[in-house]
Order: C-alpha cells, then structure tokens, then sequence
C-alpha cells in the first residue's frame, strides 16, 4: 500500500514545518496536504517553538525543519524539544555536501534528515515512515540527547535493570561499559550505527542488543555477512525478485529488506561488499523503497540498519574501495568492540559465562570450572581470534578434561604461543590474579615449522582428524572408538557433537 493510501486510511497526523524560504515551505506544504497530512508552518526556531510550545506536547507528530534558519538552526530546535522531554519527532533537511550537519542532526535525536534539493517521492517516504504509516514498530521513542561516539563515555557503571540483551554482553572493562551504554542510548533512534571491531570481539552480539533493546526488538533482525555472497547474487539477495525475472527465478523471493520489515538489518563486513553494490545500496537506503529485480513498482520498507565491520572504513574511502556517501550514512554513530587482549580483567567473568552456554547446550551438568592455573596461563595468550576464538579452546578444553575441571594441561596453549604475562593494569589483570611480570606478547619469531594462525581451528582438525580415523577403524562404534583414544562414550559424544563429527547409531549406549 502507498503512504498516499495508507495516510487515507489512517487517522490525520499534525505536521509542522520551519522554513525561513516562503517557496519552499509552500512546495513542502503542498506535498504534504495531497498526502493526507495537516500541515502547519514557521519560519524561523523562535516561531516554531512557539508554536510548539503553544499547542503543547502531542499536538504534532512531527517536526520538518530546515537546518539554516534566521536566528539559529534545525539542531537548535531539536535540542529545545529534548530539553523539554518533547516527543515530536523530527526530521531536519541539509545543504547538498554538508555530511558532517547530517551526521549532527542524527545524533542529535532526528529521525532522519533529507539533503537538498529535496527529493519529493523521498521527502514523502521519510515522512510516512517517520508517522509509521509504513509497517513499524510500536512507536519509537525519541532518542536522548548527545547520542554518539564523541560524546559515548558510557554510565559509570551497570544500570540497576539491564536489558537482558545488555547483559549476554558479558564484562566489567570501562571499555565494555561503555559500548552497553552506547547501545542503550543508541537503541530508541533510528540512526543507523556502525560496529567496527576486530573479528570475534563480539560486533554481531552488540548489533543484536542495539536490535533487542530497541522498539523494533519484537520484529526481525536480520543478519546478512556482506562478504559471503558471490557477486552477482546480490541484488537479488538484497532487493528479492519477481517470478522470471531471470533463469531460474520460479517464483517471488523477497530480499533481505523486505525480510526485515519493520525490524533491522544488519549488514555484517559491510567493507567487503563490492563498489557497484554499495552504490545500489545508498540509493535504496535513501529512498527507503526497493525495487526487486523484474518489478516495476518499488516497496517502501522501514528498516534500521546495523553494520559491521573489522576494516578501518575511513581508509577503505580513502584508498577508493569504499563510498564516501555511504560510509557518512551508515557512520552516524560508531560503537568500537575492543579486543579481548585489551580487557583480559573480564576473562574470569568470559570464561564463566562461555562455560556455563557450553554445557547448557550439551546438557552437561554440573557447569565445568575453570582451574585457577589454567585461568593463569589464559592470560598469557594473546587471543588473535578475541571472544570466539576463547570459546573454541574452552570448548575443547572441556572435551579433552576428565570430568568438569578445566586444567592447565586441557587448554592446549604451548608456551611457544604465550607472552610472559601482563602489565600490572587493573583494566587487564583479572581480579584474582596477581599481575605477572611484562606486557603480553606475541610469540618470539621461532625456528621450525610455520606455526598456526589459528590455533583452535588447528587443533580442532587435528582432533577431528583423530576423531574420524578412529570412528573408521572400529566400524562406527562410539563407545568402542572412544576408549581406543581414552575416551568414555559421553566424552565421545560431546567431542563428535561439538566437531560436526558424523557416525552411524549403531554402538549400544
Ligand atoms: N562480551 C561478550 N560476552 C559474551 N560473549 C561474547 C562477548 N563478546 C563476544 N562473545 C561471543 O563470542 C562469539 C563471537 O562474537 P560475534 O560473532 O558477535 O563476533 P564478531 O565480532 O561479530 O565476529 P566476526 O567479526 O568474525 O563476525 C559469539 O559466540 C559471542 O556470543
């Protein structure tokens, strides 16, 4: 349904609209009256706080108004409503090449801005999303006031009800504090936010809890990795497609945006995804409609998006791999996921949490303990592979304990591949540790054979390896297979499950 007939459909909202240029306030006005709308005006931030303030809270819905004003600008006007704890959305409209106001006026708490010349088919789309006159979520509240990464220094500590979503981001590190702050702040706009992090730190965990935490958390959050789908797929995997649009097409499919109506999208490696795509993209996410491939008609849609990447985008710009005009809309506000090398103080409180996940999901009980000498030797390593590079060796380090203790000599960290310790920081010593002597290091430059760059993905297949040969040799029987290698059948179990490892059910359990 177009806004036009759903506008008709839905009760009349209130606009107002602050421009000092008579003719565009006319043309808007118009625009906005065929749409079904009741349209007031002012020229200038006193005039329309006036009005604001005249009507009362509630009396608009939304707010349209020009960045440049005579005796101020469109943020002025923002701030004032935020001050006021007004809940009148707003939109505000910028000069053509002024990303930077674009930017301000989305941290600022607006729900959108529109660049100029304003665009009408998308001027009326912005509106009719901001008025949820296309399918949205129970309506988004205004987001705070100085949301963003410059002013992000995050609560001092946890609020006293976090958000369960808040609390699966597991850590005490100010660092960490402060992305779960950012995250709450971020949450009630519809800004789009860009997770940037090493890979593993945990970049999807915190697009799932802007999603959660936000009033689209009950609609679908759908995640797509940028880098993983070959080239000339991507349309129709973004846009969807109608019925023979191409060979092979043997009936509708809809894209990714259309599978996130209403909720978010969350475009993970977005650094990988190629030139021509990326400027597709812009243009879909600027007009808020896309087009499937073979239809004629676009479909408006209102999805946040959420992307992530571990490339440093700002250079991928500047090297000419990536859009600048992308880059400024989805980098409105910016949440940096440190590694794990950077807050090994939360590793206690990680490796809890990790182990309590890893036997819930096997059903082992009671909860694995971590001994504290092999908690002493995790952080001497220097975790490359961060957050899930942490949970494949205490996956396997359960595998290979006998019973629930972890111990030292289960973790299978060499010494080849530890540094000495770590600095005497309390931001990276675990609390019950005494800090050891030296930074954490890489390992010295060694003789002998390449050493792994990831050392849990390689000993995971050497595992498998023995895993599968031994399964071959004793026809498939777990039982039999598993005490050739020393192994009950439970340990057996969880080894084949947690390695993919097949086998036919065929030994007595
Ligand atoms: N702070 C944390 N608390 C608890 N679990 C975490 C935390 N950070 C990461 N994890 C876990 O580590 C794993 C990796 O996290 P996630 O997939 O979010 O990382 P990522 O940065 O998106 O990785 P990639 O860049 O490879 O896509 C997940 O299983 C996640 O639940």
């Amino acid at each position: 349904m177009s806004p036009q007939a759903q506008a008709a459909s839905a009760p009349s909202a209130r606009l107002l609209v602050v421009d000092d240029e008579p003719d565009l306030r006319t043309l808007y006005e118009l625009t906005l009256v065929r749409e079904g709308y009741d349209v007031e005006s002012a020229g200038s931030v006193e005039e329309a706080w006036l009005r604001l303030q005249e009507q009362g809270p509630g009396h608009y819905q939304l707010v349209i108004t020009d960045m440049r004003l005579p005796d101020g600008n469109g943020l002025d006007l923002l701030r004032r409503l935020d001050n006021a704890g007004r809940s009148e959305k707003a939109i505000v409209i910028t000069a053509y090449g002024s990303p930077e106001n674009a930017v301000e006026a989305l941290k600022a708490g607006a729900y959108d801005y529109l660049t100029k010349p304003v665009d009408l088919r998308q001027f009326r789309a912005v509106v009719a999303s901001a008025l949820g006159r296309m399918p949205v979520p129970a309506s988004p509240a205004r987001a705070p006031a100085a949301v963003g990464a410059a002013s992000a220094t995050g609560p001092a500590g946890m609020p006293a009800a976090l958000h369960p979503a808040l609390r699966r981001i597991v850590g005490e590190a100010p660092s960490i504090q402060q992305v779960r702050g950012l995250v709450e702040r971020v949450a009630q706009s519809m800004a789009p936010v860009l997770v940037c992090g090493e890979s593993g730190t945990g970049k999807e965990l915190v697009a799932r809890a802007v999603h959660e935490v936000s009033p689209r958390g009950a609609l679908p959050f759908v995640a797509v990795n940028c880098g993983a789908i070959p080239e000339n797929l991507l349309e129709a995997e973004f846009f969807g497609y109608r019925k023979g649009a191409f060979t092979g097409a043997n009936e509708d499919r809809d894209g990714f945006f259309q599978a996130a109506q209403g909720g978010t999208l969350f475009l993970d490696e977005i650094g990988d995804l190629p030139l021509p795509m990326q400027s597709k993209l812009l243009r879909v996410i600027q007009e808020r409609a896309v087009r499937p491939l073979g239809a004629t008609a676009e479909t408006p849609f209102n999805v946040r998006i959420v992307s992530a990447t571990h490339k440093d985008l700002a250079a991928e710009v500047q090297a000419g791999r990536f859009r600048q005009d992308l880059f400024y809309r989805l980098n409105v506000i910016r949440i940096t996921v440190p590694p794990l090398r950077e807050r090994l103080g939360d590793l206690p409180a990680l490796c809890g949490s990790v182990l309590q996940r890893i036997a819930r999901d096997a059903g082992v009980s009671p909860v694995p303990t971590l001994a504290p000498e092999a908690l002493q030797h995790l952080v001497r390593y220097g975790f490359p592979g961060n957050v899930r590079e942490l949970e494949n060796l205490l996956h396997r380090a359960l595998a290979l304990a006998d019973g629930t203790r972890i111990g030292q000599a289960d973790l299978g960290l060499p010494e080849a591949v530890l540094g000495d310790g770590v600095e005497p920081d309390s931001n990276t010593v675990p609390a019950p540790l005494q800090p050891l002597a030296g930074p954490v290091r890489a390992p010295a430059p060694a003789g002998g054979p390449a050493l792994p760059t990831d050392l849990a993905a390689h000993l995971d297949s050497i595992e498998r390896d023995i895993l599968e040969r031994a399964l071959e040799r004793h026809r498939y029987n777990r039982t039999a297979a598993g005490a050739s290698l020393g192994l009950s059948l439970r340990q057996m179990r969880y080894r084949m499950a947690r390695l993919g490892v097949g086998a036919a059910d065929n030994d007595a359990d």
